[in-house]
């Protein structure tokens, strides 16, 4: 079989000893394009016996939202999840070690969290090394990502594990871009601009596209930013994953007032101490606000709301939503809800299944 670790390398490689100019955008396109493809291969889960992702990680997702913490080893990871998680058994915590990943549960406000610690996703996961396939299969099923960095260490730590998770597919606090591409059986290739971007341009995409042997399609870019790996990333929509990122630097308590303040007015990014008890309840709130959930509360019809039980459901959620949530046949027997709080015109407001509700609405479902 031959190698793909060593294909990617011969690669990498090569676009490192290619310099970036107008002569070469192309041949650097078309690499880009191989070596996504190839990485993809890479990660493809193997089949057949054996292929058990192994203790730790094919944790289920229980819970309302899932977060992974990736980091270096030494930045506090341990440390903030014993702060913000309940503690786990002692059982968990030794089948588990740090060698895999330790789920914990954060609660907050009636939700339950369910935080991962994925040990480290650090230079070689992407690569297909040791247990790094897992390891990013679990980071690929959260709702955010929390990078826990070490403030008095130097900014590469950062770099490095965006690259390592932009190698694996994961697109941090990005929008898919906006581009369509339709593959078609017949017809040949359809490539068109709305505005004519800076940076690409119809050759580039019909090399990349021939490359992946995609001969009878449509594309309209529609964004006059986009670029080469862009379009790869649409070529490869399946394998990619848009999540937000919460960049969490810890020990700031040895660092220096000028420093940290310039941190902490980094976009998605907060700053704590754990060894002071600094700022980790507001690391805790911006995880909160990041994941976007909304808490609702039930109301039975004569009875007081439930308040000491949350009902959670995403932003943007209707009704509908709120039904599916409480049980699959609910809508079956919908009549009309009531509704109490923010999203109410005035209260209690009768609506139907596709009333979008707010943070701390009280809800009550009325049947048929
Ligand atoms: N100065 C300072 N030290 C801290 C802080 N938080 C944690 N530490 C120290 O940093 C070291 C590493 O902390 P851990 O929580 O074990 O780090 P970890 O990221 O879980 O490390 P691994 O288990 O190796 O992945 C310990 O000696 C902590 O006492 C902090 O806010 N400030």
């Amino acid at each position: 079989m031959v190698n793909i670790t060593e294909k990617i390398k011969e690669i990498e490689d090569e676009m490192r000893r290619t310099q970036k100019n107008k002569a070469t955008e192309y041949h650097l396109g078309l690499l880009k394009g191989k070596l996504a493809r190839l990485r993809a291969q890479l990660l493809e889960p193997v089949g057949g016996a054996g292929s058990g992702g192994g203790a730790g990680f094919d944790v289920s997702k229980s819970g309302d939202a899932r977060v992974a913490l990736v980091g270096f080893p030494s930045v506090g990871k341990s440390t903030f999840l014993s702060k913000i998680t309940k503690t786990k058994s002692e059982a968990a915590a030794y089948s588990f070690t740090t060698l895999t990943a330790i789920p914990g549960v954060l609660e907050y406000g009636g939700a339950e969290i369910q935080i991962l610690d994925l040990p480290g996703i650090i230079e070689g996961a992407s690569e297909g090394k040791g247990r790094g396939r897992q390891v990013i299969s679990a980071a690929k099923t959260s709702d955010l990502i929390l990078m826990i960095l070490d403030a008095t260490k130097r900014a590469e730590q950062r770099a490095l594990l965006e690259a390592e998770l932009d190698a694996v597919g994961i697109r941090l606090n990005k929008e898919p871009p906006n581009i369509y591409l339709k593959i078609k059986k017949a017809g040949g290739m359809k490539i068109s601009f709305a505005t004519p971007p800076k940076s690409l341009d119809e050759k580039m995409v019909y090399n990349v596209l021939r490359d992946y042997k995609i001969l009878n399609c449509e594309v309209l870019v529609r964004d006059e930013n986009a670029t080469i790996d862009d379009f790869i990333d649409v070529i490869m929509k399946d394998h990619r994953k848009y999540i937000r990122c919460l960049y969490v630097y810890n020990k700031v308590d040895s660092i220096g007032l000028e420093f940290l303040d310039a941190l902490a007015r980094e976009p998605y990014t907060a700053v704590m101490s754990c060894e002071l008890d600094l700022g980790v309840q507001d690391v805790v709130e911006r995880i909160w606000k990041e994941l976007r959930l909304m808490r609702l509360y039930t109301k039975r019809k004569g009875e007081d709301p439930k308040f000491d039980e949350a009902l959670i459901v995403r932003k943007d959620s209707t009704i509908e939503d709120v039904c599916d949530q409480i049980h699959r046949t609910i809508k079956d027997t919908f009549k009309y809800a009531m509704v109490w709080g923010a999203s109410a015109r005035h209260v209690p407001q009768r609506v139907g299944l596709a009333h979008m509700v707010a943070d701390e609405d009280v809800v009550s479902i009325v049947a048929k």
